[in-house]
């Protein structure tokens, strides 16, 4: 089974303003509320492609019901905490440029956080923990450590895709895939990238760090999946692009998703590249037939 842990879910407020004034009344062309956090989208691409998983995390509030009742509908497996404090709102305003606020997350107490991770107790060998995005302040630095503890435990394999000092410490447990960004990736080493070259230097340093896989993704040019000594291209779709966010978290759910089921890695890399891409042109998440749609489109080339 595949898990997904959102530590800090929201509710994405997605707001279209036509000619956007700093400082002025503006007023919408479109507005849209979905729900949001990185391991929440990975559950609701997973179960695009028909793949079983169950989404666990913290939710909390008049908008943590909203997210659980969302994921009732599509039929998505859940098992959250629920907390006392309200689960965030997210703002996402489209107006030329795509700018993004997201909120801090609520208050986490002890006992709400030792609840979570008692849900990882039945964890065994066949898991795929999934551990996606930023943790709330009150959860201290060493959240996800723990939860990393309890995957290995259990022998379960762990992806993890957060930045920062989370990620670099989870390295050395060797998780199954690491997806940063370019721009992440480089603000990893506390460098500037300006080549492919580059990219695979240090998406490579990754690997010797104790990551299994490495994809890093570079929105409309596609991507590179780096893995023992070889490297891979693959191009991404022309398409009208509509949202690109949520489209890291779908091509996650494309890999760990066909990985899980064919333990092919090219076609688990070619999945992920549609998936992300379907995202990017959909006004919501990728969908299935936009994914299969896409899927034959994807080039991967040996570097
Ligand atoms: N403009 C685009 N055109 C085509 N495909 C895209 C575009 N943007 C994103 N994608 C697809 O989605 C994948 C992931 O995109 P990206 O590199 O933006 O991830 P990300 O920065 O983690 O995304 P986010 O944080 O917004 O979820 C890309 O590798 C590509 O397949
Ligand atoms: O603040 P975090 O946890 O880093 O990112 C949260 C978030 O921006 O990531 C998702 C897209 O990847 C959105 O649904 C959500 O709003």
């Amino acid at each position: 089974m595949i898990y997904t842990v959102t530590l800090n879910p929201s509710i994405d407020y997605i707001v279209e303003v036509e000619d956007f004034r700093l400082g002025d009344l503006n007023r919408m062309k479109r507005d849209l509320k979905l729900p949001g956090g990185k391991g929440i989208n990975v559950s609701r691409v997973l179960n695009q492609l028909g793949i079983q998983n169950k989404a666990i995390g913290f939710l909390g509030g008049f908008t943590g019901r909203y997210i659980e009742e969302w994921l009732h509908e599509e039929s998505i497996s859940s098992d959250f905490v629920f907390v006392a404090d309200d689960t965030r709102i997210n703002i996402k305003l489209k107006a030329g440029h795509e700018t993004e606020i997201n909120g801090t997350g609520p208050a986490i107490r002890e006992a709400e956080a030792d609840a979570l991770v008692q849900k990882l107790a039945m964890l065994s060998a066949d898991d795929i923990v999934i551990l996606s995005g930023s943790a709330p302040p009150s959860l201290g630095g060493d959240f996800y450590d723990k939860l990393i503890s309890v995957c290995k435990q259990s022998k379960a394999e762990f992806v993890i895709d957060t930045t920062g000092t989370a990620l670099k410490e989870a390295l050395a447990h060797k998780p199954l895939l690491v997806k940063p960004n370019h721009h992440e990736l480089a603000e990893l080493f506390g460098v500037t990238i300006n080549s492919r070259e580059e990219i695979i230097t240090y998406g490579r340093k990754l690997l010797e760090a104790g990551a299994k896989h490495v994809l890093v993704s570079m929105a409309g040019e596609g991507a590179l999946f780096i893995t023992g000594n070889e490297v891979y291209h693959a191009n991404a779709p022309k398409g009208n692009v509509k949202n690109s966010v949520g489209a890291g978290d779908s091509m996650i759910a494309g890999f760990v998703g066909t990985l899980s089921l064919t333990g092919d890695l090219l076609e688990a890399f070619r999945a992920g590249v549609a998936s992300g891409s379907a995202t990017a042109f959909s006004d919501d998440l990728a969908e299935r037939e936009h994914i299969e749609h896409l899927r034959p489109l994807i080039q991967i080339s040996q570097l």
